[in-house]
């Protein structure tokens, strides 16, 4: 299998010994750290920094011709974005302090425990990720466009709130970091994951599994595999589904269902970036990116203790919420006339009329079961259609009236009252469908049943009236 690079930028070893070159590299390798660039020679640093993409420099201190303390100046004045850790022989703490004063992201004397050397780097690799990931945010959020539309098009909205979420994906594409979205059943959180794969224009697959009702046992190996004989009946080698994701995705579907055990095996993956394959002492290394997805909310869960909180804050560093159908409402003409053209397509029916009120009348409805079940009760009116309108009885059962029954179920007019008069009540209902349709007139044209020419006209009377 081709080992992916990672990290996404280089890390460039400085020492002019270069047994400890060779041996870092190797440790760093083996721990799945492998875009790695090796410089020998001290001056040819700077011409190594202008000609690639390093993010993390280690550095020795003591190197003839050009110390380590005078590239640290040179590359914390160059390079302000770029972390250093030193790397010295020695045990100083007036040279450690000395060095993280003047811009140092840490200070590790080479005799150091293996693991205490590869932590620190790791921990400079992880704060490098995030700062890559605020300017690419920053410069996202300041332009307004989506750059990759594409990769939404499947996800039907035209929220603003959506928008800014798909923004702020766009930023945080190419990040190896876990991804979390929450939100109602049904709201179009696997279509969001489907999306954030694309984005990441990573060429291996998405793999999705759903780890509810797994139990331990089940979820280690479905997702880490097992070696030959690890258990009775193990009698060949199973591949997990993280190495089945490599160069991709890995989806993880109802997380705030996994059981606590399975959650430190997730988390204990999230943070060392390894894994045993059940029954193998050698560890490998996920190649895969991570995105979760829950209708729960974590945060009771955490509070309630069902869900660790280190797992949550792990979990959290990426986080989009997709609102639930019933706070997006503009969406509804959209969504009906979208799951309309595909049902019909799919039942080999000629496209339908969909009635003008119809959207409306489904905002009475809180859609308990959001996009999918407003699908599933498209796709069965279309399916009992017969003519060219489509059939609403369907809709009607659920909202159990028209906007005429409930108008008159609540509206009297007080009988010792004089009536209003046509004019006043058609400028209210006019008022009163613009604020609904958050001001769009066409919108708020399809919901009083008249064209968006002729609700201009009547806005502009009303506007003349009152002057
Ligand atoms: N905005 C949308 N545009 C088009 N189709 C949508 C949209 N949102 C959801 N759907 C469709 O609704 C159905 C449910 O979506 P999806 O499975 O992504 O929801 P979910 O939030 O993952 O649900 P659950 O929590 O139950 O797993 C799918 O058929 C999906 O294609």
């Amino acid at each position: 299998m081709n080992q992916l690079a990672y990290p996404q930028f280089k890390i460039l070893l400085v020492d002019d010994e270069p047994s400890f070159l060779r041996s870092m590299s190797l440790t760093l390798e083996r721990h799945g750290l492998n875009n790695l660039l090796t410089c020998p020679e001290p001056h040819q640093v700077k011409s190594l920094m202008a000609e690639h993409n390093i993010g993390l420099v280690l550095l020795d201190l003591t190197m003839p011709v050009i110390s380590g303390q005078e590239l640290l100046t040179w590359l914390t004045e160059e390079y302000p974005d770029v972390s250093v850790i030193i790397f010295s022989g020695l045990n100083q703490v007036d040279a450690a302090v000395n060095c993280v004063k003047q811009g140092a992201f840490d200070y590790i004397v080479k005799t150091a425990d293996p693991e205490q050397i590869l932590e620190a780097i790791k921990r400079a690799i992880h704060t490098q990720e995030l700062s890559l990931e605020n300017q690419a945010l920053r410069a996202q959020l300041l332009s307004s466009e989506l750059k990759k539309a594409d990769h939404f098009a499947n996800f039907i909205t035209a929220d603003p709130n959506m928008m800014s979420t798909f923004r702020y994906l766009e930023s945080i594409a190419s990040s190896s970091q876990p991804v979390l979205i929450t939100g109602e059943s049904g709201v179009g959180k696997e279509l969001i994951a489907g999306a954030i794969h694309e984005l990441s224009g990573r060429r291996g697959p998405l793999v999705s599994v759903n780890v509810a009702g797994l139990d331990d046992n089940i979820f280690s190996d479905t997702l880490f595999g097992h070696a030959r004989g690890a258990f009775t009946g193990a009698d060949k080698v199973r591949q997990g589904l993280v190495e089945s994701a490599a160069g991709g995705t890995l989806f993880l579907d109802e997380i705030g269902d996994l059981s606590p055990m399975s959650q430190v095996k997730l988390l204990r993956l999230l943070q060392e970036g390894e894994y045993y394959p059940i029954g193998s002492d050698r560890p490998k290394r996920i190649q895969a990116r991570v995105v979760v997805a829950t209708h729960q909310n974590l945060v009771e869960q955490q509070q309630q203790g069902k869900f660790r909180k280190d797992l949550y804050f792990r979990l959290r560093t990426h986080m989009v919420s997709i609102p639930p159908l019933r706070e997006r409402l503009n969406d509804l003409p959209l969504l009906i006339d979208h799951f309309m053209r595909q049902a019909c397509d799919e039942l080999r029916k000629p496209q339908l009329n969909i009635p003008n009120n119809l959207a409306i009348q489904l905002q009475q409805y809180s859609f308990p079961g959001n996009v999918r079940e407003l699908r599933a009760l498209v796709y069965d009116a279309v399916s009992q259609s017969d003519q060219s309108q489509l059939n609403i009885s369907v809709f009607q059962q659920l909202t159990g009236s028209s906007p005429i029954d409930v108008f008159e179920r609540s509206v009297r007019f007080p009988e010792d009252q004089p009536l209003p008069t046509l004019t006043q009540l058609s400028k209210l209902l006019v008022e009163e469908a613009m604020n609904r349709a958050n001001h769009n007139q066409s919108l708020a044209a399809r919901m009083l049943g008249i064209s968006q020419p002729a609700l201009s006209k009547r806005l502009k009377n009303m506007k003349e009236g009152e002057e």
